[in-house]
C-alpha cells in the first residue's frame, strides 16, 4: 500500500500502542506458569499477535475480555509442533529457547522481512544445552528438540540480545542451573525489561554487568497481574513529530520505565526541541533545532526517528550505533541513507558505526519502507516538513508495531 503524507503541522495528544516489548515477554511468562495471569492494557499489532500465537500453540488458553485485559492460563503443553513468529525478531529469538524445554520437536516459522535476519546465534548455544537443533543455513526455518538442560554457556550478545531475553525466560524452568557468558551485549536495557518481567513473575535471576547471568533451575513462575506499558520507540516517534512539525503530547508513558528508548528525551533536548514530562505524560514542542550527537548502540530502534530529527535540525548531527541496524526488518543504515537522499537530505554512513546527517529543506518524492515499519513512520515524520507530500511505498508495514501510526497522525494533523 502507498501512502501519501502532505505537508503540514501538528498540534495535539496522543496516546501510543502498549509496548511490543514488554508484551511478547509478559504473554511469554504467563504461558510458563501453571496457573491463571491477567494482562492489562494488551493491544494488538502484528508482534505482539505472533506472540499470542506462540503462546497459544505451546499450550496457554487465552480468554479475551473488554478493553485490552486478557487471562492467560499457563502451562508449557504443546498442541502444535509449529510456531509461526510472523515477521518478529523478538517472537523468534524468544520462543525458541521456550520450544526448547519440551521433549518434542518444534519448527520455527517466519515471513516477510524475517526470512533474511540472522538466527545463528542461537545454534552453538543451544546445541551446548542439550537441544538438537537444525538451522537453514543460520537463518528461518529453525527446528529445534529439547530438552534444554541448563549448565555453562557463552553467548554471543553483539548481534542482538533477544536470543539472551529468550534464554533468560526459559532456563529457570531448566532442571539444572545455568551460569550464561555473555561476549560484547548489546540493546542491555532490553535485558533489563526480561529481569523486570522475570521478577514480576516471581522468577530470580543474578547477572553482573551485562556478562555473567547466573539462572537457578528448577524454579516456578508464578502467575500475575500485570499491566503493559505504553510504548517508547512508539512515543519516540510522536514526539520527534512534535519537535519537528509543531507540540505533541504523548500520554501513558513514564520516564521512570526501563525501555531504551525513553532515551530520546536526551536527544530531543539535545537538539533543542522543547521536552517536558508531566507524571504519565510528555510533551516535545518545536523549538529551532540544531545538530546533536547521540549513540544509539543501546537504543538501536530510535535510529529512524532520530534521523527526521537531525533532518529538521541545523548542522550535522552525529548518531553512533550504525553497525546495530544491519539487521533489522532491513539494513535500516543504508536505508535511511537512501531514502533520505530522495528527500535532499545528506546522510553519511562512510565511517564505520557512525552516520551522519546534513539538516535541510525537505523535497517531494517518492520513497521506499523495504516493509519496514519504522522507516515507514520516519519517513511520514519527515514528510510534514516537506516541500509538498511523500509518497511511501509499502506503508501498511507499520502493523508491525503501530498499526493505527496514520491514522493518529492525521488525528494531530491541523
Ligand atoms: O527485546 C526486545 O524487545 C527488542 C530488542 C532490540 O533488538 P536487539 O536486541 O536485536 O537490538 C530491539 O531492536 C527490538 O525492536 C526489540
Ligand atoms: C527490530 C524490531 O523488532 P524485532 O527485532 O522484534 O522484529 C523493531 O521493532 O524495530
Amino acid at each position: 500500500m502507498d501512502k501519501t503524507v502532505p505537508q503540514g503541522r501538528v498540534k495535539g495528544t496522543l496516546t501510543p500502542p502498549c509496548s511490543k516489548s514488554y508484551a511478547q515477554r509478559a504473554l511469554a511468562a504467563a504461558l510458563l506458569t501453571e496457573g491463571e495471569s491477567c494482562l492489562r492494557n494488551l493491544e494488538y499489532c502484528d508482534d505482539t499477535r505472533a506472540a499470542l500465537r506462540c503462546i497459544e500453540t505451546l499450550g496457554a488458553s487465552v480468554r479475551g475480555a473488554d478493553g485490552g485485559t486478557l487471562t492467560i492460563r499457563g502451562g508449557l503443553r504443546p498442541r502444535g509442533s509449529i510456531l509461526r513468529v510472523g515477521e518478529s525478531g523478538l517472537s523468534t529469538r524468544l520462543f525458541t529457547p521456550i520450544a526448547a524445554l519440551c521433549d518434542m520437536p518444534v519448527t520455527i516459522e517466519g515471513e516477510g522481512t524475517l526470512l533474511s535476519r540472522p538466527m545463528h546465534m542461537m545454534t552453538a548455544p543451544l546445541r551446548a544445552l542439550g537441544v538438537e537443533i537444525a538451522d537453514t543455513g543460520g537463518r528461518l526455518p529453525l527446528r529445534v528438540r529439547g530438552p534444554i538442560r541448563g549448565g555453562e554457556v557463552a553467548v554471543d550478545g553483539s548481534v542482538s540480545s533477544q536470543f539472551i531475553t529468550g534464554l533468560l525466560l526459559a532456563l529457570p524452568r531448566a532442571e539444572r542451573d545455568t551460569t550464561l557468558y555473555v561476549r560484547r551485549a548489546v540493546s542491555t536495557p532490553y535485558l533489563d525489561m526480561t529481569l523486570a518481567t522475570a521478577a514480576r513473575f516471581g522468577v530470580e535471576i543474578s547477572q553482573r554487568d551485562y556478562e555473567e547471568f547466573y539462572i537457578p533451575g528448577g524454579q516456578r513462575y508464578e502467575p500475575a497481574d500485570f499491566a503493559i506499558e505504553g510504548d517508547w520507540s512508539a512515543a519516540a516517534m510522536l514526539l520527534v513529530m512534535g519537535a519537528t512539525a509543531g507540540e505533541i503530547t504523548v500520554r501513558n508513558v513514564s520516564m521512570l520505565s526501563k525501555q531504551a528508548d525513553t532515551a530520546v528525551c536526551t536527544a530531543l533536548a539535545r537538539a533543542g526541541a522543547a521536552v517536558i514530562h508531566e507524571g504519565q505524560a510528555v510533551t516535545a514542542a518545536h523549538r529551532p533545532l540544531h545538530a546533536f550527537e547521540f549513540d544509539a548502540t543501546h537504543c538501536p530502534d530510535l535510529f529512524p526517528a532520530l534521523a527526521a530529527l537531525a533532518a529538521a535540525a541545523e548542522g550535522v548531527s552525529t548518531i553512533r550505533g550504525t553497525s546495530r541496524l544491519e539487521y533489522k526488518e532491513c539494513n535500516r543504515a543504508e536505508a535511511i541513507r537512501d531514502e533520505y537522499a530522495k528527500l535532499g537530505i545528506e546522510v553519511d554512513t562512510s565511517e564505520e558505526d557512525v552516520m551522519r546527517i546534513r539538516g535541510g529543506a525537505i523535497r517531494s518524492a517518492r520513497v521506499r519502507s523495504y516493509g519496514d515499519h519504522r522507516m515507514a513512520m520516519s519517513l511520514a515524520v519527515a514528510a510534514l516538513r516537506s516541500d509538498g507530500e511523500v509518497e511511501i511505498e509499502g506503508a501498511e508495514s507499520v502493523a508491525k508495531s503501530y498499526p493505527d501510526f496514520f491514522g493518529d497522525l492525521e488525528r494531530v494533523r491541523i
